[in-house]
């Protein structure tokens, strides 16, 4: 299906939540689908779900559903999992050691095919079978395997350096997990991943529910 119209951040954010399921559907040798049963098994809103869907794909049938293979197809295409995605984490740290031990980047895609750092006592380790480079190879190594994704996880002061060296290095796009507002060139997308705002939703939802 042609991408005609730009759908809502909060469709895009639901997107991989359906797929999620889906796939676990397909383990289950599950063969159709409908938008009410999804709607169901994920305590979401019926015409929300239908909707979402309709705007990725084109398939579904009244009174059937989806056919499940079709769908998963339909959103993996629209999200670009369709192909796989390589990408490289600057900052071996906890959180980056963490990101690179995750299995679950697959179900995405999603390759991350090193790691930098400018940590003597760490560079030249492997971890999980993904080698942990010099910061000063980043350059080479992404303009030779083509890469166009990069993750931060460095300390906050730190990062809008390895951001522009990102950024000479040809990526662009940048998962930013570091607390800082990075700047960017106009043709370089960035991700923030900011737990402080997450947790800011939880503790005033709390305080609501605490104190109402
Ligand atoms: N640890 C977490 O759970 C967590 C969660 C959310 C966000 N963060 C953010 O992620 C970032 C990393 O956190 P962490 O806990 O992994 O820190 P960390 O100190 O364990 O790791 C940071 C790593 O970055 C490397 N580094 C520093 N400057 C560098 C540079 N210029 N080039 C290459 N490597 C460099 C360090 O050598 C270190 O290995 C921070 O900005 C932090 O605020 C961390």
């Amino acid at each position: 299906m042609e991408n005609k119209k730009p759908i809502s951040l909060q469709t895009l954010k639901r997107l991989p939540i359906y797929l999620q399921y889906l796939k676990a559907l397909q383990r289950d040798s599950v063969k159709h689908i409908s938008s009410t049963s999804i709607a169901l098994a994920l305590g979401q809103n019926d015409v929300q779900v239908r909707k979402d869907l309709a705007s990725v794909s084109d398939r579904g049938k009244p009174k059937i559903g989806y056919v499940l293979i079709e769908l998963i197809s339909d959103i993996e295409s629209y999200l670009g999992y369709d192909n796989v995605q390589n990408a490289v984490i600057v900052g071996a740290g906890n959180l980056g050691r963490a990101l690179l031990c995750y299995h679950g980047f697959s179900n995405y895609n999603l390759d991350i095919v090193a790691a930098f750092d400018n940590n003597d006592d760490i560079i030249g380790k492997m971890i999980k079978n993904k080698q942990i480079f010099s910061i000063n190879k980043l350059k080479n190594l992404c303009e030779r395997m083509k890469i166009k994704i990069g993750i931060i996880t460095v300390p906050d002061y730190e990062a809008q350096k390895v951001c522009d060296l990102m950024v000479e290095s040809g990526i662009l796009a940048i998962w930013n997990f570091a607390p800082i507002n990075l700047n960017v060139p106009k043709e370089v997308i960035v991700q923030n991943e900011n737990i402080g705002s997450s947790l800011a939703i939880l503790s005033k939802h709390l305080k609501e529910k605490l104190y109402k």
